[in-house]
């Protein structure tokens, strides 16, 4: 099976100097292509340096990170911004734009794809607010939406470009059990139908079943790499 993420011997590093403080110890983890893996541990962990790191949203120091066949360690910010082009995000705070509808949140995720014409854009849009249920919300504004709608607007974002790679940081942190269990299983119906790869951080317990695989960083190390979820 096609690898999708390697990394292998990471560490990572905040501030200069004295004030220098090691956030990742030796990180290695290979995740397969189409693989859903979740990532938990205790606030403060690292879990979203780590995330951010293979985002190629902040760059890499030391070891090795192959993102999609691409080293990251040391690359350019030219060659991080190219990589992003394949990444899709999502976050807790679902980032929405609350100055543009939900048809214009969701066309920002094809922003990097300015060889997409841009009717082809807003069909592919408008499209995949229609996937996540959406479909008579296009002109309503963040503002008009649920907790758990403005979350989906935030996935139609993420999945309009069909990434090969969907980076996820608490997905689930501001819903209540059922939106965060219809986020999930959307995320996973999604990712299956397009056939991504899925790192998704969490505290949520209610939502490791999703995942094929479940990793686990504790002060910066990463110390469990189950075959198979627990519970
Ligand atoms: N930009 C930064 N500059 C300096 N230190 C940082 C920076 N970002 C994170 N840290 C520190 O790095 C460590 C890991 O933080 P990180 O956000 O990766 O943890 P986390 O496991 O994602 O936590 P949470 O679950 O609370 O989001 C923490 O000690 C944090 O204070």
């Amino acid at each position: 099976m096609a690898i999708a993420i390697s990394v292998q011997d990471l560490n990572h590093y905040f501030g200069q100097g004295q004030l220098r403080k090691q956030v990742l110890f030796d990180i290695n983890l290979e995740i397969n292509t189409g693989e859903i893996v979740i990532m938990t541990g205790p606030s403060g962990s690292g879990k979203t340096t780590l995330l951010t790191l293979i985002g190629g949203l902040r760059s890499a120091q030391s070891g090795s990170l192959q993102v999609l066949g691409q080293e990251l360690c040391g690359a350019t910010p030219q060659k991080l911004t190219q990589a992003r082009k394949h990444h899709g995000y999502i976050f807790q705070a679902h980032n929405l734009h609350s100055s543009l509808t939900t048809l214009q949140n969701v066309k920002m995720g094809l922003e990097l794809h300015r060889e997409i014409p841009p009717t082809e854009m807003k069909a592919r849009a408008i499209r995949m607010l229609e996937q996540v249920g959406l479909g008579e919300r296009t002109n309503y504004y963040p503002d008009g939406l649920s907790g758990g709608q403005k979350q989906r607007v935030a996935i139609a974002r993420a999945l309009v470009s069909h990434p090969k790679l969907v980076l996820a940081d608490e997905p689930t942190a501001a819903l209540d059990s059922k939106s965060g269990r219809d986020v999930v299983n959307l995320m996973q119906t999604l990712a299956k139908e397009q056939g991504c790869t899925i790192l998704l951080v969490t505290h949520d317990n209610r939502i490791l079943d999703v995942a094929d695989r479940i990793v686990h960083m504790e002060d910066g190390v990463l110390k469990r790499n189950t075959a198979s979820p627990v519970g």
